[in-house]
């Protein structure tokens, strides 16, 4: 139960069938235990999909309250050596004394959990549901519709060291999301045969982000591996996601 926002209306945007089979992503290659599947990408990598990770009606709720409290901006960011406006409303959340964050050029304001007493509310349902797991920090994005993205790009900050865990939320709009194998580094003494590698299946996956679902990055992943959300130009309404993660 959601015990610390009032109950918002609802909108036109929000589908009317919330009954519909979910599908396992990659059933042949995940394992399924208590409705979290495992994808093992190798390499001591690996991602947790939960699609009912928040009841429908809470999640809303959630999308709801978010959506209107939260105090989002677009900031302009730094990406191959010029400047743009970055393509999705963000907002940060962190607990106090940490060091600042900065990525592609740009240091966000932290905001302290108290301003947000559902984020905790949140914060505490992803630790139950990853025993051991420790986050004291907090990504907000907001994706407008179809042309807001987030492209190819590792989570691997300094700030969150070598196997960072990232747990993901997404509220509103289903969006795709995709990860996509490093290329392997090149080793200039390797004749031109070895050079090219073909794509394997297994260096792409790909899962359809539900409302209400989390999907929990760990091991190498941000080392090894890249993540995008794409533009889609049918996807009109408004998603809202957030991402948890551990400042060491
Ligand atoms: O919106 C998403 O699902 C991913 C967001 C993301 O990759 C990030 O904030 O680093
Ligand atoms: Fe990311």
């Amino acid at each position: 139960m959601i015990t610390s926002m009032l109950k918002l209306k609802t909108t036109e945007c929000e589908p009317t069938n919330h009954s519909d089979p979910d599908p396992d992503p990659e059933e042949s290659t995940a394992e399924k235990t208590k409705g979290m599947t495992v994808i093992d990408l190798g390499n001591a990598s690996q991602v947790l999909y939960m699609s009912r990770f928040l009841s429908y009606q809470d999640s809303w709720d959630y999308f709801h309250y978010l959506d209107k409290n939260i105090h989002w901006t677009r900031p302009t960011i730094r990406v191959f050596g010029r400047s743009c406006i970055q393509p999705r409303d963000t907002c940060y959340v962190a607990s106090e004394g940490l060091p600042d964050l900065v990525y592609s050029g740009y240091q966000p304001r932290a905001y302290s959990w108290n301003e947000f007493p559902p984020l905790r509310e949140i914060l505490d349902l992803v630790h139950k549901a990853l025993p051991g797991s420790k986050f004291n920090s907090l990504l907000l994005n907001r994706y407008k519709g179809g042309n807001d993205y987030v492209g190819w790009h590792a989570d691997d900050e300094k700030l969150y060291g070598p196997t960072p865990e990232i747990a993901s939320v997404s509220f509103g709009c289903e969006r795709d999301f995709f990860l996509k194998k490093k290329p392997a580094k090149r080793n200039g003494d390797d004749p031109p045969s070895k050079r090219t590698k073909k794509n394997n299946d297994s260096d792409q996956h790909s899962f359809v982000l539900k409302h209400g679902s989390l999907l929990v990055m760990q091991g190498y992943t941000q080392r090894d591996w890249v993540h995008s959300v794409p533009k889609r130009v049918k996807a009109g309404a408004v998603r809202i996601n957030l991402t948890f993660r551990l400042i060491c």
